[in-house]
């Protein structure tokens, strides 16, 4: 016979609680009674225990086991809450020196023509800050969960920096290097007792060899993410995510050219050209550069704007929320994707931008910026199609990936699965490009544009 317990029912049960209370509960004096999640009532399986005084023990027994349940619940989510704090706190702060770091690197860059930047073997471009980067942050992540526990996966090592002729460029890192840590006290963090020595930061940057995985947990690191974009003077992030059994957990993108004014976005490779036109013809401040992050599951993402000069970083005090837009009409939506051609095919996406109804131009925008921008409700859409061939690296995408979703959006592959960063480095499987949107409606519209126009595409 059910007796309905409305006491219970008035407690915020989450779905944990209740499917634990669901399991049988035994009683002192062998009763067993069971309460249906679904109904919220109790049943009461043996006659005996019908009569009022064994009754009302019975309901006050589990009255006190549904709110123990409960009480257990609160803590198991009051720990969810706090996990990852800690990571996400460190990984925030590292991004942020990182930022400041590159900061004075692209400075220094656009102000003297230098040899700060090299030439990779597949010709792409690697510089000062991205070794610079690679071992501060790789430094701050060991100094703060000891050395045997972090694993990182990243994009640069050290081959090019160990050549003999190459002693120079190695002095520069770790002066900037050395540099970027001295201020770890600013952020909180443990600055290194004595500067670190070349081989120290040779250390540093190689310490990041995880190859990844399905397995234990590994942080994913871009130290400098659109190159290109950093050593023409314009866009780049660094990006820093943790993964864990194959689940991007964490996702922090640092984004210094990062415009708080949207409109400035388009503006791509002309910033200098801005600046010099704010600086000498207006009183308009050129007010750049945040550090946005997510936890997975948490349903929300934050933007943190630059720490000033002299200032010291107080957690998360400064941190705003941020969701992704609510356009859903492709008329009004604006489409980012890669500046360079031979990144992502232009005339793929602007046959589906047709296709689909979207009217604007599209954001050329280098690195995963064009992330940041859909989180921030700045554009509504990103796609990349690579040409065939090109394997995706996941750390192009983790940090964005999570950040996004905890946004609100959604980021899939052209097949509409999810991003699979548990096969190693790569994103193994990958169904011809990426699609992030700031919602479901545009999503769907764009998947199903693909399928039509694929097959008449070159790619
Ligand atoms: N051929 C090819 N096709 C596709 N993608 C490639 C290709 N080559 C490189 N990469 C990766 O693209 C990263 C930069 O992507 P972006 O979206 O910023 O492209 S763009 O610079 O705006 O054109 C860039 O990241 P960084 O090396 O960190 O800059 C590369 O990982
Ligand atoms: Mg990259
Ligand atoms: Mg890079
Ligand atoms: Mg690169």
């Amino acid at each position: 016979m059910p007796i309905s317990f409305p006491n219970l029912a008035n407690q915020i049960l989450s779905p944990h609680a209740l499917s634990r209370i669901s399991t049988e509960i035994n009683f002192n004096h062998h009763h067993r009674v069971a309460i249906f999640p679904s109904i919220l009532q109790i049943n009461l399986r043996s006659r005996s225990v019908n009569n009022h005084t064994s009754r009302r023990n019975c309901n006050q027994a589990i009255f006190a086991a549904a709110t123990e349940d409960c009480s257990d619940t609160l803590e198991f989510e009051s720990m969810e809450l706090e996990k990852y704090a800690e990571e996400l706190e460190v990984a925030a702060k590292a991004v942020h020196m990182a930022c400041l770091l590159c900061q004075r690197v692209q400075e220094s860059l656009l102000s003297k023509s230098s040899d700060q930047v090299q030439s990779k073997d597949d010709n792409s471009p690697v510089t000062v800050a991205d070794w610079s980067v690679q071992a501060t942050v790789s430094w701050v992540l060991s100094q703060a969960f000891g050395i045997q526990n972090v694993s990182i996966i990243a994009e640069e090592d050290v081959q090019a920096l160990s050549e003999n002729d190459a002693f120079g460029l190695l002095e520069v890192v770790t002066k900037t290097v050395n540099e970027s840590l001295s201020e770890a006290p600013r952020f909180g963090l443990r600055a290194p007792p004595s500067p670190l020595s070349t081989s120290e930061v040779l250390e540093a940057i190689s310490k990041c060899n995880s190859t990844g995985g399905p397995n234990g947990r590994f942080w994913v690191l871009d130290p400098v993410d659109g190159t290109l974009g950093f050593v023409r003077g314009d866009q780049y992030a660094i990006a820093l995510a943790l993964i864990e059994h194959g689940e991007p957990v964490l996702g922090v993108l640092g984004c210094p050219n990062y415009p708080m004014k949207k409109e400035w976005l388009s503006y791509h490779n002309s910033y200098r050209r801005i600046i010099s036109r704010l600086t000498s013809e207006t009183s308009e401040s050129w007010d750049k550069g945040c550090v946005i992050y997510a936890r997975k599951r948490s349903g929300r993402a934050w933007m943190q704007p630059l720490l000033h000069k002299g200032k010291t970083f107080v957690w998360p005090n400064s941190a705003r929320e941020i969701k992704v837009s609510t356009i859903d009409n492709p008329s009004l939506a604006t489409f980012c994707e890669p500046v360079e051609k031979a990144n992502s095919s232009h005339s793929f996406t602007a046959g589906l931008a047709h296709s689909v109804g979207l009217r604007n131009q599209p954001l050329r925008v280098y690195s995963m910026v064009k992330y940041a921008a859909i989180a921030r409700g700045d554009a509504e859409i990103f796609m990349k199609f690579a040409r065939a061939g090109y394997k995706e690296k996941i750390w192009d995408h983790a940090a964005g990936v999570v950040i996004i979703q905890e946004a609100g959006g959604v980021v899939t592959d052209a097949g509409g699965h999810p991003l699979c960063f548990s096969k190693g480095m790569y994103l193994e499987g990958l169904d011809r490009g990426i699609i992030a949107c700031s919602g479901a409606t545009l999503h769907e519209k764009i998947i199903g544009a693909v399928d039509a126009s694929w097959n008449s595409s070159s790619l």
